[in-house]
């Protein structure tokens, strides 16, 4: 079973990727003038949003595409500063 602790560790290196930038994806988009970076990141979110819909409705690689989704909200709250623990604590926080 894969572990869980992959959500942590792509966080840091996406905390990597922003304060010591290098040649590859996530540290370009990050890297872009400000504005132009949060809206190429919200502009993937959407794009993301549309394929898990299809692929929901097509019961196709849904999976896939959800992890995409994911990725790339966690891509737009790394770029914003966001701790992960803030995300852990919002989940705890609304647990019955
Ligand atoms: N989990 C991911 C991840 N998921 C998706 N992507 C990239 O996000 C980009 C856009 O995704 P798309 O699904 O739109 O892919 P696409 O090739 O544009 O086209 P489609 O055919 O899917 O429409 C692609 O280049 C994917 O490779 C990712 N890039 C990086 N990561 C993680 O982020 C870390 C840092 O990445 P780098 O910056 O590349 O080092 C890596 O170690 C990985 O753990």
């Amino acid at each position: 079973m894969a572990n869980d602790k992959i959500i942590r560790q792509v966080w840091e290196v996406l905390e990597t990727r922003r304060d010591s930038p290098i040649d590859s994806y996530t540290s370009k988009i990050m890297q872009d003038s400000d504005k132009k970076a949060e809206d190429k990141i919200l502009e993937k979110i959407a794009e993301e949003a549309g394929e898990v819909l299809i692929a929901s409705k097509n019961d196709e690689n849904l999976v896939y595409e959800s992890v995409d989704l994911i990725f790339h909200t966690m891509l737009l709250l790394v770029y914003k500063g966001v701790d992960i623990d803030e995300l852990f604590e919002e989940f705890e926080r609304r647990r019955k």
